[in-house]
């Protein structure tokens, strides 16, 4: 990468993009509701299920400077949500600040790995074992949501519960390729620690992005 550009993406002044997308929140708390998806470029954390492993290597996404994309995103949506990749492996400062000076209402989907950056109407806590969450984002977290592979994974699931704010609004969402096995032992779950909800990926049922 360029210097000059490398030095902006430092500043989170341009983001590695990797796709920009209209639809319906399909998880979590505002799943049905229409929304602007800007997916960021780059993880490390190296979840083996996760969906999108097309993210993870920032260098193939163009970086991008972010009043283009919030040019863009405007045109779509009032509520627009940040993911990835990673979002917080980037400064969001930057991206976040300019779409709040255009009214939006923004979102983000995390695994809480990195230092917190921007400013957000709603953050959406996905914790990862392999690289756990910091201190300040399980306190500022409005939903925790636990991805359910294995049974260990409830054990996880409240330990995560343990770390969070008192407001926060506690999912559990099963792996995708595990649903069948999982589905059940979740609603098992649920009704027995009803403090918990079941979050699904309804994007994927209706076949939408
Ligand atoms: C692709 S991640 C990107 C944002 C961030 N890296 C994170 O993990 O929260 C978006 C959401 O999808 C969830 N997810 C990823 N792969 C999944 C899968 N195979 N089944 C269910 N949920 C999955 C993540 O836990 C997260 O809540
Ligand atoms: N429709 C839809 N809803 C989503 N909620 C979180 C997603 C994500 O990948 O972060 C996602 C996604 O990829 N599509
Ligand atoms: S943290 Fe998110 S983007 Fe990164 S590997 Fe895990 S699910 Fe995928
Ligand atoms: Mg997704």
């Amino acid at each position: 990468m360029k210097e000059d550009v490398q030095k902006l993406v430092d500043k989170g002044e341009m983001l590695p993009l990797m796709e920009e997308f209209y639809t319906i929140q399909g998880e979590g708390f505002h799943k049905g509701t229409a929304a602007y998806f800007i997916r960021v470029g780059g993880c490390d954390v190296g979840c083996h299920w996760c969906d999108v492993k097309e993210s993870w290597n920032a260098e193939i996404h163009p970086p991008t400077e972010t009043p283009k994309i919030v040019e863009n995103a405007s045109q779509y949506s009032d509520t627009i949500v940040v993911t990835g990749g990673e979002p917080l492996m980037w400064d969001m400062t930057p991206l976040t600040n300019q779409l709040k000076e255009k009214g939006l209402q923004i979102h983000i989907e995390t695994s809480g790995a990195y230092p917190l950056t921007g400013t957000w109407d709603w953050i959406c806590l996905s914790p990862k074992k392999m690289k756990l969450p910091t201190d300040e984002v399980y306190a500022k977290a409005n939903e925790l949501k636990v991805i359910v592979y294995n049974k260990d994974d409830f054990r996880f699931a409240e330990e995560q519960a343990a770390k969070v704010n008192n407001d926060c609004i506690l999912y559990l969402q099963p792996e995708w390729s595990k649903r069948d096995k999982m589905m059940p032992q979740i609603v098992d779950y649920v009704m027995k620690h009803p403090k918990w909800k079941v979050s699904l990926q309804t994007h994927k049922y209706l076949n939408i992005p």
